[in-house]
């Protein structure tokens, strides 16, 4: 489990994913992009959107149950993306850097770009927004509600 946790709202990530493209468009243009499902799926419109991409192909890695890494498993690989030539991979973060890799072993030319890099993963990216340390656990916008939480002066009182 994580020590720390960072919560990122919808408006943040949204500023961090057009942070994104706005470096990514000097680096274009790209045939197409290759979102790492689940988490690099909202990422990948927002920053298709900006970049004016329409071609979308997936790669689905299933590495984490919660917050426990498990054996990294490819369940659908990117056909249509070839050896990786003229595409852009994105992802919403990298914390081991595993799937990154996996993913870049699979699309060896294509560029790797995410919002989100911890120490570990970061070697494996080619573009990122914000580092996060190591011990922090990312909270992104599908994790999270909101929550009602009592008013400080009625902490420890037994009425509802
Ligand atoms: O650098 P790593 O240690 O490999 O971790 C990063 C990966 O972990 C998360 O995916 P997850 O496996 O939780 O699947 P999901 O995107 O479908 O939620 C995240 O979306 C990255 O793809
Ligand atoms: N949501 C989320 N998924 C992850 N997968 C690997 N690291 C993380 C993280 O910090 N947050
Ligand atoms: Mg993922």
């Amino acid at each position: 489990m994580a020590t720390n946790y960072a919560t990122v709202t919808w408006d943040q990530l949204h500023r961090d994913a057009r942070q994104l493209a706005e470096i990514l468009i000097p680096r274009g243009p790209f045939k197409g992009i290759v979102a790492v499902t689940r988490g690099g799926l909202i990422p990948a419109a927002i920053i298709a959107r900006e970049i004016d991409c329409r071609l979308i192909e997936t790669v689905s890695v299933v590495t984490y149950d919660e917050e426990e890494q498990g054996q990294p498993t490819v369940l659908k690989p990117p056909v249509a993306a070839g050896d990786g030539e003229g595409f852009l991979i994105i992802d919403d973060l990298v914390d081991s850097g595993v799937t990154a890799q996996i993913v870049r072993q699979l699309l060896p030319k294509a560029l790797f770009a995410c919002l989100y890099a911890k120490p570990s993963g970061k070697p494996l990216t080619d573009l990122f927004v914000v580092e996060v340390p190591q011990d922090t656990w990312v909270l992104f916008p599908w994790d999270t509600a909101p929550l009602f939480i009592p008013p400080l002066a009625r902490k420890g009182s037994t009425a509802a």
